[in-house]
This record gives structure tokens, sequence and C-alpha cells, in this order.
């Protein structure tokens, strides 16, 4: 008769905790109903959830885990705005403290400057990485996340302050909870219960974690290709966690959208006009912009500009029946953004023309008057910033081209004296999984064993500008794994991260590395 420990050994180590065997031989061994008993528990040990201390200590430290995502929240690392550049280098260093103090191996790496309009130049936020285990009978994961944010502003019409992190209802509302200082946290934090509980991890991790995700990734592509025969030569896979859920049902993400991102600059006379004086007598900058950025979409949202559409892979039926099964309520979606009437009213027609087709909006004008009140100004100098989401088989390259032909050829048909320049500030590419990978299917295990469905399998409309670059410089299978929920408000206002997410969403991820070691 083999003893308990030998027991253990023999049943699949994996799948039953170490302590639980130690603590079950402690109270059997002096029975002297061992055998019986022994026979009794075994079905029950095997069966055993692995994972039921890593969830209690999870559901220990929830406190803790909001305490650390108010201390990220409160630093406003916003990439996009140059004054804020010190909070972003700030928060660079506290991510790489954060995983120093976990044991990691951790390097800041320089990236280089960026390259501001007026010609000078800013050093860019360095990018943290670090590796934790080194074992090379396991496979190792590159988890990539970011700690920049979209800017927010109270005045914007946040209910509360973005950058105090705010309970309220069992929802942590804060600019980046969601997007995407949580779900890198969570990622710590699932690491850190392996490492509390003296549990082995099941794969070597390794963290790539950037400052300028929000504004396009500036540098990274570089530092990838720099890194690819030294950092990422022992990658296996790399796990995203930027992106949410659907519905209240969890996910697996395998697209996204690029985007092509454009300054059209409209100049006119040296300096801004009285339009009472000068009205009627200049032909003035921002009727031009408005002119050019009208001609870009109609108002059904059919882009105008040739040749995009027809780059546009065609929708199939495999696909078609895929959108079909997903679980999505178009009066949700319409309540949740406060409107009545959508492009589309079906299921599948939304859904496709949110991942799969691309898009034209409109952001701001630079220059414009746009305070309140009514100041009667002539702008000399408007810049209209404008994106095109992109999907497969598009190329940013292509779009460019494309663009900046057609918009100056309506604007030469409008005879201004004006000066039209136009500028693709980002040309990020889309990115596609194969979502037969067994990474997926270790996703699915995950989210079963957490949340006891089975995960939609969803694209996403929003742009990871690195995750392609991944794809084609290292070579390695990528997933997402969101824990997002589909209501977190991202870029938006009172964005916020439910504690079910952000909890549930660090079991997911504990989860998730034990099934990726499983992967043959
Ligand atoms: N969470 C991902 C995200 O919000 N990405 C941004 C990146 C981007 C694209 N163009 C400029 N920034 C997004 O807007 O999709
Ligand atoms: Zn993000
Ligand atoms: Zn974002």
């Amino acid at each position: 008769m083999m003893t308990l420990q030998e027991v253990f050994w023999v049943h699949k180590p994996k799948y039953i905790t170490r302590a639980t065997v130690r603590q079950l031989d402690h109270q059997l061994s002096p029975n002297k109903m061992f055998v019986v008993t022994l026979l009794a528990v075994i079905p029950a040990i095997i069966n055993a959830h692995p994972f039921d201390e890593l969830h209690q200590y999870v559901d220990d430290h929830v406190e803790d885990y909001v305490e650390a995502l108010r201390q990220w929240v409160a630093v406003e690392s916003d990439s996009s705005d140059v004054t804020k550049r010190p909070d972003l280098h700030r928060m660079m260093d506290m991510t790489a403290e954060k995983l120093k103090g976990m044991g990691a191996e951790v390097e800041m790496v320089d990236i280089g400057t960026q390259e501001l309009p007026d010609g000078t130049t800013l050093p860019l936020p360095k990018v943290v990485t670090a590796q934790i285990g080194n074992d090379s009978n396991k496979h190792t994961v590159c988890i990539y996340g970011h700690v920049d944010v979209q800017p927010a502003k109270k005045e914007d019409g946040w209910a509360t302050d973005p950058y105090n992190l705010t309970d309220i209802d069992g929802n942590l509302y804060g600019r980046g909870a969601s997007d995407n200082k949580a779900p890198v946290l969570a990622w710590i934090h699932a690491v850190e219960a392996y490492q509390a509980l003296n549990l082995d991890l099941p794969v070597n991790v390794k963290f790539i974690i950037e400052g300028m995700e929000e504004t396009g990734s500036n540098g990274l592509d570089s530092m990838i290709v720099a890194k690819r025969d030294t950092f990422f030569s022992d990658v296996d896979y790399i796990i995203i966690s930027d992106c949410g859920w659907l519905s209240r049902r969890p996910a697996l993400t395998y697209g996204t959208r690029g985007n092509c991102y454009f300054f059209a600059e409209v100049e006119g006379p040296k300096q801004d006009l009285h339009s009472g004086v000068y009205g009627g007598t200049v032909i003035e900058p921002m009727t031009d912009l408005i002119g050019i950025l009208d001609s870009l979409i109609s108002p059904s949202g059919k882009i105008l500009v040739p040749g995009i559409r027809e780059a546009v892979a065609p929708f199939s039926d495999e696909e078609w029946k895929m959108y079909q099964d997903i679980e999505f309520d178009v009066d949700t979606y319409k309540s949740k953004i406060g409107i009545d009437q959508l492009m589309y009213n079906n299921k599948v027609d939304l859904l496709a023309h949110r991942w799969r087709h691309p898009t034209v909006s409109i952001h701001g004008i630079e220059g414009a008057f746009s305070a309140s009140g009514s100041k009667t100004v002539i702008p000399a100098k408007v810049i209209g910033k404008f994106s095109i989401r992109q999907v497969p088989d598009m190329d940013p390259a292509m779009v460019k081209k494309q663009v900046t032909d057609y918009l100056h050829s309506v604007f030469t048909k409008r005879k201004s004296p004006n000066k039209l320049t136009v500028t693709m500030i980002i040309g990020a590419k889309p990115w596609l999984a194969d979502t037969k990978h067994p990474l997926y299917e270790a996703g699915i295990a995950a989210v079963k064993r957490v949340f006891q469905v089975e995960p939609d399998l969803i694209r996403e409309g929003g742009t990871i500008p690195i995750a392609r670059t991944f794809q084609d410089v290292t070579k390695k299978n990528i997933i997402m794994l969101p824990i997002g929920g589909f209501d977190d408000g991202l870029h938006s206002q009172n964005e916020k991260m439910s504690r079910y997410n952000y909890i549930e969403g660090t079991k997911l991820f504990i989860s998730y590395l034990h099934e990726v070691a499983e992967i043959k």
C-alpha cells in the first residue's frame, strides 16, 4: 500500500497542493483506519480544486490590492500631455519598484526621446522589463501592459476626482483603473500569490510594461526589434490584458483593430482675425478644414476615401456564425452609451462594424475656439485630428497615401489660398490570432474554472499598437485575456474597474499560469 505522500506524487501533483497533502498525512497517519480512510479520501484529493489556497489568499488581500490600485491611479501618468512627463517617469519607477519588491530581475530600458511638433525633444518614459523564474523545464510567458493613461479632468464631467480612486457600490472609479493599471496589478498579484504561499510558479514569467501606449507606443517597436534575440529569445507566449469583455460573460480576445491617426493642418492669415472686421473678405482656414473633414465619411458611415473599403478582407460565413453566437445585447449597449439609434440595428452588423470594418472618427480641432462664451474670432491656423481604425487587409502606408492624396484633391477643388499639410502621426496595424492555438484552449479552461462559464471569443475595436509588432518581430503566439468589464468607460468620463473583475481577474490569471504550463 502506498503512503499518502506516494499517492500524491503518482496522482499528478499538479492537481493537488502540497499543503493539502501534508495536512491530510499528518491527520491520518496515526489512525488505525488509515487504509480505509485513505481509500475514501483519494478521490476527494484527486478532484480537489487545486487553487483553493491561492484563491483564498487573493480573497484575504482584497483591500491591499485596492490600496495598490489607489496608489497607481493617484499618479497622473498621461502620456499625451508633455507637462505630465515627470508623473509618467514616476509611474514607471513605481512599477519597477513593485516588481523588484517581489524579487524580479528588473531593467528600466531607455528607449530614447520623442520629438515634439515644435522640433524640441523630450525623454520617453523608460520601459520596465522584469523576469521571475528561469527554469528551462518550464514555459516562459511574457506579460505586456501599460501604465500610462488617457487625459482626464474633473471638469470633463467626472462625478469624482479622476486621480483619487473612489469606491462606489463595488466599482473603483479613476482614470486608468481599467485601462490598464488594475490588469497590470492583477498580473503582479497573481504571481505574488504563488510566491507568498511558497508554491512553485508553473511558468517563468516576464513582464514588459510601457508608458506610451495611449499615444501609439512610441519607441517600443525598436526596443522589441533590439531585444528579439535576448529578452524575447526564451519567451514562448505573450499575454496581453489591455481590453475588456463584451458583456457580463468573460471573454478571450483574438483580434484588435489598428489605427492611423492624422493631423490635417490648414494655415491662412498670419494671425487670428476679428470676424466682424475681416469676415467675408478672407477664406477662412476653419471653413476649409471643416469642408475637407466632412469629405471623409458619409452621414451613414460610408468611408469616402477611395481605395479604403476595397482593401477590407471579406466577411466570411464562418465569422458571421461566430458573431451570431456571441452574447451581446443591443439594447444594453444603447442604454449604456445613452443613445436611441445606432448605425446598425442587429447584433452581427454592429459587432462587425465595431471589430472588423474600418471607421473614421474626428477627434478635435487644435486652434479652434472651444471655450465657453462667444469669442468672434477667425482662427489663423487650425489642425483637424482624426483617425481611421485599421482592419485586415489594410496597410497603414497605403492608407497614409490614400488619405493624403484624397484630402489634397478635395482641398484643391476648393481653390483656397490657404496651405494644407497632412501628417500621419500613428500607423498601427491590426492584429489577429489563431483561436485554435492551445493558448486559447488554456484560456477557456481557466475561465471555466474561475467563472464556471465558457468565455466568448471576441475581437476588440480599439488598438494595442504593439500587438502586431510582437507577432511580426518575435513570431510568438499571443493571447489577449481581458478582465475589464464591458461598461468600464475606457478613455471616457468615470472610468472604473469593478472589485469583482479586479479580484476574480486576479484568480483568472493565477489559473491561466497553471493552464499555460500544461501546454505540450
Ligand atoms: N486599451 C487600448 C487602447 O486604448 N489603445 C488606444 C491606442 C491608440 C490607438 N491610437 C492611438 N492610441 C486606442 O485608442 O485604441
Ligand atoms: Zn490600454
Ligand atoms: Zn487606452
